[in-house]
């Protein structure tokens, strides 16, 4: 899209000011009730033209949402979001033309159709001009590294393959910034290493990506900037390292466990010098980690508190983007819990007054 089209002044190719956003859900049968969820509540950011930016966070922080809204398919409810300087909720048409949206998963391809078709179809329904769209399906087919396989029907295509086409879908307009929600979801190493690669390239064609993903090596690859999102707010912001270094004086030790319950939890929590405790699922075997004070030196300790599950090996290792992700995260439930520990304490307690009163 040729800088002229954008209204003058626009530093930025994304900005969010205090975003939010809320949801009506009507529960219950009989007696219907209506709840108010807030998905989002004050989100601001920028992106600058050109940068990868990566908006982390656990499940139902307020990811999609943010980009729903950030992608017209939204409306904010309150908060103003730009893209290149136009308003998403008023300027929809051209905030539309300057974009793209991929998602991860099977949703949006036509499975009978190949390659090809299915991008000749997209073209025509973006308004790609008819003599433009050859050269340009082409060309996204190359860049996405897809050549040669163009004519297969995309049912036998593989995840990582279904994905790179998304991408190539995402561009087919020539969009100045795409969204990139979860692109590498169930994809497997190798495909996900090629995905990493086509993101990255469209980096260095000066596409301003906004990638969301749970896989933190992924990001910290990726990403100029990330944004740490829960709770429906922004909790962390940063470089890759500048996150990292908030846990750069943490001592981490990674346990291969077999049966750990939350209960054999609770006693290294309880260890002095102990900063945070998670668990990553991988089947029957688990990895607990651990986050200590540096040069706390807790692993008999840690060990003697496990010793009811079956375990296996142990490594102390440099603290990476994930355990900085996990201690914002934590942090942040642990502010929330002793938030909703306090409102319900001084909601008893206005209680006893009225009854005194
Ligand atoms: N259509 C909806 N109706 C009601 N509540 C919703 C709706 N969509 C999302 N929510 C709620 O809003 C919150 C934020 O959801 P959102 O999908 O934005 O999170 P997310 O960070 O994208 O999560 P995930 O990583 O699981 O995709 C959650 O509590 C979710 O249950």
């Amino acid at each position: 899209m040729p800088a002229q089209s954008r209204p003058s002044g626009a530093e930025f190719a994304i900005e969010a000011e205090d975003l939010h956003r809320t949801y009506l859900t009507r529960t219950g049968w009989l007696r219907p009730k209506t709840t108010e969820v807030t998905a989002v509540r004050g989100v601001s950011f920028q992106v600058r033209p050109g940068e990868l930016f990566g908006l982390l966070g656990p499940n139902g922080a307020g990811k999609s949402t943010t980009i729903k809204m950030l992608n017209t398919l939204l409306l904010p409810s309150s908060g103003t979001a730009r893209i290149h300087g136009y308003d998403v909720a008023r300027d929809t048409r051209e905030v539309r033309r300057r974009i793209g949206y991929v998602f991860g998963g099977d949703r949006g391809l036509y499975d009978r159709l190949s390659a090809r078709d299915n991008l000749r179809y997209f073209a025509e329904l973006y308004g790609v001009e008819p003599r433009e769209q050859k050269a340009r399906i082409a060309e996204l087919l190359d860049r996405v590294s897809l050549t040669g396989r163009e004519n297969e029907r995309v049912e036998g295509y593989s995840r990582g393959m279904r994905q790179r086409l998304h991408i190539a879908r995402g561009l087919l307009h020539d969009p100045d910034v795409l969204f990139l929600d979860e692109p590498s979801i169930g994809v497997d190493p190798v495909a996900a290493r090629d995905l990493r690669n086509t993101v990255a390239d469209l980096r260095a064609m000066g596409t301003t990506v906004l990638l969301t993903t749970h896989y933190m090596a992924e990001a910290d690859q990726l990403c100029d900037r990330i944004a740490v999102i829960a709770g429906g707010a922004i909790r962390a912001f940063g470089t890759p390292g500048e996150l990292k270094s908030r846990v750069g004086t943490r001592d981490v030790l990674d346990i291969e466990a077999y049966g750990v319950t939350e209960a054999d939890l609770a006693p290294v929590r309880a260890l002095r010098g102990v900063l945070s405790v998670s668990v990553e699922e991988q089947g029957a075997r688990q990895t607990v980690t651990v986050q200590s004070e540096r040069g706390s030196n807790l692993s008999r300790e840690v060990l003697a508190a496990l010793s009811a599950a079956r375990l296996g090996r142990v490594v102390n290792r440099e603290p990476t983007l994930e355990d900085a992700y996990i201690a914002i995260v934590e942090e942040t439930s642990a502010a929330e819990s002793a938030e909703s520990a306090e409102s319900a304490e001084s909601a008893v307690s206005e209680q006893h007054e009225e009854v005194a009163a």
